[in-house]
Order: structure tokens, then sequence, then C-alpha cells
């Protein structure tokens, strides 16, 4: 099977919650030359501030996901080419593992599952909104990581794992074993990519490299290193 993200080395995930640089528009955030704009975050989502963002992306020619970070605020909207949602491997509390995921059915009833993919997290950083809201034991070695990322894959079947130290960059030990240890999944790897050096080091191991608050720190010209860093690797 291929899959729209077989092809991907750049993810730019653009927090509904957080401002753009002065001078900075989703217009210009989209024509970066990443492969895919992911929208979400942790903290501070609501429909309102979800569909903003996908009404400004949406004119754009570039593949548009929403990755929700709670049930109530999916947004039925044929804009967006699909919907990541996330289930976090090591987190604290089965909410965030399938919970979260049984309540979107149940009130939900059919949803969209031709245009659904879930992301296998691992939750590395503790400092992370992420990692605080899901009670993520990050007290994890590459060994744990790899071993995390070979159950993902070929006990519960998911095609996107995601090694996420989302505020700092990570330890690409840990990165490369998750590389190693997963065969034909996809391995997403976001956290501290801050320009081309950075994004080119995890896009040695990972498939794709998403960036997140660099979009909002800095200029266009700061993401476009990354993505000629991850098109490089
Ligand atoms: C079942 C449905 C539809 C949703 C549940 C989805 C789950 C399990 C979410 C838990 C993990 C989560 C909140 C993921 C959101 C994406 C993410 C990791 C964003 C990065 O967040 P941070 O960078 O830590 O937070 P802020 O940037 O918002 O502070
Ligand atoms: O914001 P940064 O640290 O780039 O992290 C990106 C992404 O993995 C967050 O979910
Ligand atoms: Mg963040």
């Amino acid at each position: 099977m291929t899959t729209p993200w077989d092809d991907w080395n750049h993810i730019l995930k653009i927090d509904p919650d957080k401002e753009l640089p002065e001078g900075v528009t989703y217009g210009d955030l989209c024509a970066t030359g990443t492969d895919a704009i992911e929208v979400g975050g942790t903290m501070g989502i609501t429909e309102e501030n979800m569909s903003a963002v996908i009404e400004a992306c949406a004119e754009h020619d570039v593949a548009l996901y929403q990755e929700p970070s709670n049930p109530e605020v999916v947004l039925e909207d044929n804009a967006l080419d699909g919907y990541l949602i996330p289930t976090v491997f090591n987190a604290g509390s089965p909410f965030w593992i399938t919970e979260a995921h049984k309540e979107w059915v149940r009130l939900e009833g059919e949803l969209d599952w031709e245009r659904t993919t879930t992301e296998a997290y691992i939750v590395m950083n503790p400092e992370a909104d992420v990692a605080e809201l899901t009670e993520a034991n990050c007290d994890l070695d590459a060994d744990d990581v790899g071993a995390y990322a070979t159950v993902a894959e070929h006990m519960f079947g998911q095609e996107i794992i995601y090694v996420e130290y989302s505020g700092t960059l990570g330890d690409e030990a840990v990165v490369e074993a998750a590389a190693e240890a997963t065969d034909e999944s996809t391995l997403f790897y976001g956290g501290g990519i801050h320009d081309y050096d950075s994004a080119y080091t995890m896009a040695q191991y990972a498939d794709v490299v998403v960036v997140g608050d660099l979009a909002h720190d800095e200029g266009i010209g700061a993401v476009r290193d990354t993505v000629d860093a991850a098109n490089d690797a």
C-alpha cells in the first residue's frame, strides 16, 4: 500500500494557539516547500482557532491535515486531506492511548475512515505540554524506544510512528533506534529543529521531520532551510 507520507520528507506543524512572526502569512508558510501542513497543538486549541488556520491554508496548494488534540476540536472540512490522530504509546493514562478515541467514535458514530490515520507517539521531552498532559513516561532509553516502535508497527499495525521531543532537540541515538526498529512504518521525528543542521541530523534517521515552533518564532527563511535539509538528507 502506498500512502501520502511515503513521499514526504518535511511537515510544518502550525499551532493555532500561537502567533505568526511579523509580516509572515499562512500562505507564506504553505509555500516554504514543505510536503504537508499539520494543524495542531496541545494547549489552547479550539474549533475556532483550528478552523481559522485551516481556512487560511486551504486556498494554497499543499497537503493539509488536522492533528486534533481531543475529539471536540475535530473539524469536518473538505479542504482537509485527512486527520492524523495521535495515540500516545507511553502515556500514563489509557485515556490518551485508546479512551479518547473510544469517546470520539461513541459520539460520532461512523467516522471518515478513508481520511483517518493514527500516529503512534512516543513522547520523550518531560517538559513539553504534551508530556504533562498525557503523563507520559519519558524515562526511556534508545532500546525502549526501539522496542516501542517495533510494538507499534508489528503488534498494532501503525503506519506512522512519531518520536516526539516537542520543544527540544532529541537524542540522535534514540531516533536511530526507532529508525532501525521500523520497517514498513513511516518514522516521524519532531522537536527542536531550528536550522539546516538540526534538520539534517534528524532526517538522516527519520523518514519525515516535523518543524513546529520555528515557524512561529523565526521567519520563512529558517523554515525553508529545514525543508532543504530534509530533502538533502
Ligand atoms: C481521539 C482524538 C480525536 C484525539 C485524541 C488525540 C490524543 C490522544 C492526543 C494526545 C496527545 C496530543 C495532545 C497531541 C497533539 C499534538 C502535539 C503533540 C502537539 C505538540 O504539543 P506541545 O508542543 O507539547 O504543546 P504546545 O505547543 O501546545 O504547548
Ligand atoms: O515545536 P517543535 O519543537 O519544532 O516540535 C515539533 C513537533 O514535533 C511538535 O509536536
Ligand atoms: Mg509545541
